[in-house]
C-alpha cells in the first residue's frame, strides 16, 4: 500500500461530520492582527532588534494563509504570538474576539512543528493519544478519537509501531494526526514539510489539502518556499526582513481542488513571480 497516498474517503466524511463549524462562517474573521509590533532585547546590549513592525491582517475563518519569507523575517515570531508563546510589544491580536491566551487555554489550537518531536518510548497510537490524556479526555474517546486521526492522515496500520521504525514524513504526519486529535479550530504550522525530500513533500501537499477540505480548520502555514505557499494557499501574506513586515498579501485563485498538474499551468508560474516580485528589500 502507498502510504503516502492513501487516506479513506470514510474517515474524511466521518471528520467532516463532526466539524462543529459551518462553511456558513467562512467569510467570518477569525484573527484580527492590529498594529502589531514585537522587540527582542539586543543581547550585546545594543539597540532592541525589532522582529515585527506594524502587522495588520484579518484572517477569515477556514481560510489556508501562508506566511512567506526569508530567514529572519518573523514568520516564527508572528506565529508564536498568535499561539501565545510571545507577547506583543504593542498592538494586538484577537482570535474569535478573545486573546490567544483565552484561545490557548481552551485547546482551540493545534500546532505542527518543522520536527514533530515524537516520544521514542511510545507507539504512533500512543503519541498521538498523549495530548488528550494530558487534557484528560476519557479512554474510550480518546481510543476511538486516535483512530479516527489515524484513518485521516493514512497511518491505519502504523499504530502500533514506535517512531524510529517511521519515515520522516510518517512521522510529520502523527504529528498532524495529534495536533488534530485535541479537535482545534486553528492548526498553526511552522515550516512543517521543510526537511522532508520534495516527493514526500509533494505528497503531503496534496494530503494536507485534502484533510483542510474535509475539517474546514483555519490553517496558518510558516514557509519559505514560494512554490509551496502558491500550491497550498487561499492568500500568501509576504513577509520582508529587517524590520519583519508586510510587504504584500497575494490573492491564490487558483481553482480548487488543487492537483501537482497545476504547477505545469500558466497561472500558477505567473503567481509564482507575482509573490517573487512582491518581496522589498532582500
Ligand atoms: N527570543 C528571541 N530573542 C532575540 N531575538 C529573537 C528571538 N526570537 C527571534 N528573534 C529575532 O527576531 C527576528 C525574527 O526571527 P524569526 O525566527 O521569527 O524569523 P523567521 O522568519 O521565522 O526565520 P527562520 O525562517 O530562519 O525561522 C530575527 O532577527 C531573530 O534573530
Amino acid at each position: 500500500m502507498d502510504v503516502l497516498n492513501f487516506i479513506p474517503k470514510d474517515a474524511m466524511e466521518a471528520e467532516e461530520e463532526n466539524n462543529e463549524l459551518s462553511m456558513e462562517n467562512s467569510s467570518e474573521i477569525e484573527i484580527k492582527i492590529e498594529d502589531l509590533c514585537i522587540s527582542f532585547p539586543d543581547k550585546e546590549g545594543g539597540a532592541p532588534i525589532t522582529a515585527l513592525k506594524n502587522i495588520n491582517l484579518d484572517i477569515r475563518q477556514g481560510e489556508f494563509i501562508s506566511l512567506l519569507g526569508p530567514s529572519g523575517c518573523g514568520k516564527t515570531t508572528l506565529l508564536r504570538t498568535i499561539a501565545d508563546l510571545q507577547q506583543p510589544t504593542s498592538g494586538s491580536i484577537s482570535v474569535r474576539g478573545q486573546s490567544p491566551r483565552e484561545i490557548r487555554m481552551q485547546k482551540k489550537y493545534g500546532i505542527v512543528f518543522q520536527n514533530p518531536v515524537l516520544y521514542d518510548w511510545r507507539t504512533v497510537r500512543r503519541n498521538v493519544c498523549m495530548p488528550m490524556e494530558m487534557m484528560g479526555v476519557p479512554k474510550k474517546e480518546r481510543t476511538a478519537r486516535v483512530t479516527k486521526m489515524l484513518e485521516l492522515v493514512g497511518l491505519m496500520e502504523f499504530g502500533k509501531k514506535y517512531p524510529h521504525q517511521l519515515s520522516g514524513g510518517m512521522q510529520q504526519r502523527v504529528g498532524i494526526a495529534r495536533a488534530l486529535a485535541v479537535k482545534p479550530e486553528i492548526l498553526l504550522m511552522d515550516e512543517p514539510f521543510s526537511a522532508l525530500d520534495e516527493f514526500t513533500k509533494e505528497k503531503l501537499h496534496e494530503d494536507l489539502l485534502r484533510i483542510w477540505k474535509k475539517t474546514n480548520k483555519t490553517i496558518l502555514f510558516v514557509t519559505h518556499n514560494i512554490q509551496e505557499a502558491v500550491f497550498l494557499s487561499d492568500r500568501v501574506v509576504v513577509l520582508s526582513p529587517h524590520p519583519g513586515r508586510v510587504s504584500a498579501v497575494v490573492d491564490i485563485d487558483l481553482e480548487r481542488p488543487r492537483s501537482l498538474e497545476i504547477k505545469n499551468t500558466q497561472k500558477f508560474n505567473e503567481l509564482v513571480v507575482k509573490v517573487r516580485n512582491s518581496f522589498e528589500s532582500l
